[in-house]
């Protein structure tokens, strides 16, 4: 058995059920119980919660951002405040994105050449070169457990040729992103591209097998394509990804699409679904979504759920719902720690299901509450 020196990123696959996989991802920070769903922590914080609190949800990995950290407070005071877990006080693994996605989705005026992208700040304008090269300096900075390599992520829908040359410079940046590691405690995962085109994606992920990652995500999914969409992608990529490497589906995703993931193979997510939502008002249960500014819970004196964590089941509906009307900071925190919950909650039930076999009866019980449940 290889000490975790030699081999500090180590993924165990310890059952399967039907293609779904029960399995332990193995970093620096510690083990990752899989399938298993990472709050995203975009800026240093998970918004709106204490990190103890975020501890407290069950999650065990979570998510930072080399776009936005970079530009703010730059990578180099994160450093000198001690890297990214002394920071933001999360002792566990932390992942963080390249930036490929915010090049696409927030930064103004990009231009994407060979060498890189370049592109104004969407926090005061300034001019920001990112390449696969400053993109691994600035993680290595960071000093996260998984980096994602930089990626050229394009909308769709789109031209062929476009997503073909895009998923072809991505291959082309995974590569350079390797060539540019110094640190041996951190691992990279490579991104695999092709829109939604299974023969591209079967190449891409192809491509970046030969490359030998300790993890791959799929990427350029949940930008807006319909969910079948997405899960045709997800059959014709997973089986074609290293068998013994962890599989992440990024940017995913509601309750149901990640048991749909589950299903297919995959065992990391993240999304700012429960985080967001929960700062919008709306709750995620066994029985569908409550959307709790709605007058008809202005006396409803139940909890949000009876497996709400007690720190949310001990307020009444009507109690949640005044917060939010009265625009008040805790309606925010306790939705935040509901969804955060239930995504925990959900991938442990996954997990158990798996180990004993019985992941199909478990989706399917699930799918059917969330369909039935009284909204
Ligand atoms: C965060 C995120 C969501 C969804 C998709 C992607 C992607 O394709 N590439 C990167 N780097 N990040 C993504």
């Amino acid at each position: 058995m290889t000490s975790t020196i030699e081999r500090p990123f180590r993924y165990e696959k310890l059952q399967q059920s039907g293609k779904a996989r029960r399995g332990v991802f193995h970093t620096p920070h510690g083990p990752v119980q899989t399938p298993a769903f990472m709050p995203v922590g975009t800026q240093g914080t998970v918004k709106g919660l204490e990190i103890g609190l975020v501890r407290e949800t069950g999650a065990e990995m979570i998510l930072g951002n080399t776009y936005h950290l970079s530009l703010r407070p730059g990578e180099q005071i994160v450093r000198e405040l001690g890297g990214l877990h002394e920071f933001s006080g999360w002792k566990g693994p932390i992942l963080t994105d390249s930036g490929g996605f915010q090049i696409f989705s927030l930064a103004q005026m990009a231009k994407i050449t060979e060498e890189g992208a370049v592109f104004r700040s969407h926090i005061d304008g300034s001019k920001i070169s990112l390449s696969p090269e400053r993109s691994i300096e600035i993680q290595e900075a960071l000093g996260s457990d998984v980096a994602m390599v930089l990626d050229h992520v394009v909308s769709l829908p789109n031209e062929a040729k476009v997503i073909r040359e895009a998923c072809d410079r991505s291959i082309r940046w995974a590569a350079r992103c390797q060539q540019a590691a110094t640190r041996a405690d951190q691992a990279q995962f490579a991104i695999v591209q092709g829109g939604l085109d299974e023969n591209l994606r079967v190449y891409c992920a192809e491509e970046l097998g030969e490359l030998e990652f300790p993890g791959y995500a799929i990427g350029g999914l949940s930008v807006g394509e319909p969910p079948p969409e997405m899960y045709r992608i997800l059959d014709a990529t997973c089986p074609v990804l290293p068998a013994d490497r962890p599989r992440y589906l990024m940017g995913v995703g509601r309750p149901e699409d990640l048991l749909e993931g589950i299903r297919r193979g995959v065992d990391l997510f993240d999304c700012v679904m429960p985080t967001r939502n929960g700062r919008n008002a709306l709750a995620f249960t066994d029985e569908g979504t409550l959307r709790l500014r709605n007058a008809k819970y202005q006396t409803d004196r139940r909890p949000i759920s009876p497996t709400s964590p007690e720190r949310v089941r001990q307020h009444s509906r009507g109690y949640i719902r005044h917060l939010f009307m009265a625009k008040e900071m805790l309606g925010p925190i306790l939705l935040t720690l509901q969804n955060l919950a239930y995504y925990q909650q959900l991938m442990a039930g996954a997990r158990q299901a798996i180990e004993e076999d019985r992941f199909e009866a478990f989706y399917e019980q699930k799918m059917n509450g969330w369909r039935n449940g009284d909204e």
